[in-house]
């Protein structure tokens, strides 16, 4: 058994990650081999994507591993860098990328002593190839670290490089970012249930308004102020329903939301 690729977690994001990797033969499917507690998690990996599984972190670590990927919850991060603490491999330096929210650099250079690490942040959409993520790159790391992690999440949508000082920023805004939309996307369709609509059609219509207006805003480049004015007839419905947006305090919600969860990112790394 040849590893190139070790997956530490196989939940949520290290499941959408693997998923995309395989198929865009990234990794062959023998080559990767997913650390994960879970029996049951352990079984649907192996069945879906073929790929090796084990419930021993350590074993992730083999003299042909080009990257450990990290995707367990940051709470459990000491307890498996302390577990991982003799099996690192400063021979054939393999690159660590965490995607965990919170962990620094620091704290992750200092559990990988002398390996090149890459800190990440991706988001949900990742598992349909529409994800953006933030990296980061440590000290160690060279050019072709850096190319390795940007071919490694450009399969799950776009890539942006940043300073570990917005990383916070980062994880508050498009990290948790799909939970606010899902909450405005559920918020409309109440909405139109409320105005009389059966619920399905009411679902899609919320749905379809938030994916197409995303689209547009995408491929036209246009400001998404301009877009609300060119909506906004003069004494029409659209006025109607912003003046009681901006009365309830809509830009203000998700503005704060932000700083929340960024307040909250920072909380974790300390
Ligand atoms: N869910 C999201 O939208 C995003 C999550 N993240 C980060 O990704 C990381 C993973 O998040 P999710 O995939 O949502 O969590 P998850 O709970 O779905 O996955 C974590 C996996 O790690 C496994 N695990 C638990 N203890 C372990 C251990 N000691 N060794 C190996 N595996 C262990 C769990 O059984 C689980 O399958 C977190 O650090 C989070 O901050 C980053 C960006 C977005
Ligand atoms: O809620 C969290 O902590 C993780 C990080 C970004 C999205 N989910």
């Amino acid at each position: 058994m040849i590893i190139k690729f070790g997956l530490i977690g196989g939940g949520v994001m290290g499941e959408a990650l693997l998923s995309r990797l395989i198929a865009r033969k990234i990794y062959q499917r023998s080559e990767v081999l997913v650390s994960e507690p879970q029996t049951s998690r352990q079984g649907f990996l192996e069945d879906e994507y073929g790929v090796n599984v084990t419930a021993d972190n350590r074993l992730v670590f083999t003299p042909t591993t080009e990257v450990v990927f990290l995707a367990i919850k940051p709470q459990v991060f000491s307890a498996i860098a302390q577990e991982l603490a003799d099996v690192i491999d400063t021979v054939s330096k393999p690159l660590v990328i965490s995607i965990l929210a919170g962990v620094t650099l620091n704290q992750l250079e200092a559990a990988f002593p002398q390996l090149p690490v890459i800190r990440a942040m991706p988001n949900t959409p990742a598992t349909v190839g529409a994800g953006i993520t933030a990296i980061c790159p440590g000290a160690y790391t060279n050019a072709n670290h850096h190319e390795t992690a940007k071919k490694l999440f450009s399969a799950v949508g776009e890539v942006v490089e940043i300073s570990e000082n917005l990383m916070d920023a980062v994880t508050g805004l498009s990290g948790s970012g799909p939970a606010y939309v899902a909450l405005a996307i559920e918020a409309l369709a109440d909405g139109g249930v409320a105005a009389g609509l059966p619920r399905t059609i009411a679902n899609q219509l919320a749905l379809q308004t938030v994916f197409g207006t995303a689209k547009l805003l995408n491929e036209t480049k246009i400001h998404p102020a301009e877009l609300k004015d060119r909506v906004t007839s003069p004494g029409g419905t659209t006025i109607a329903g912003i003046a009681q947006l901006e009365r309830a305090g809509f830009r203000s919600a998700l503005i704060e939301a932000v700083k929340a969860a960024t307040a909250r990112s920072q909380e974790l790394g300390k």
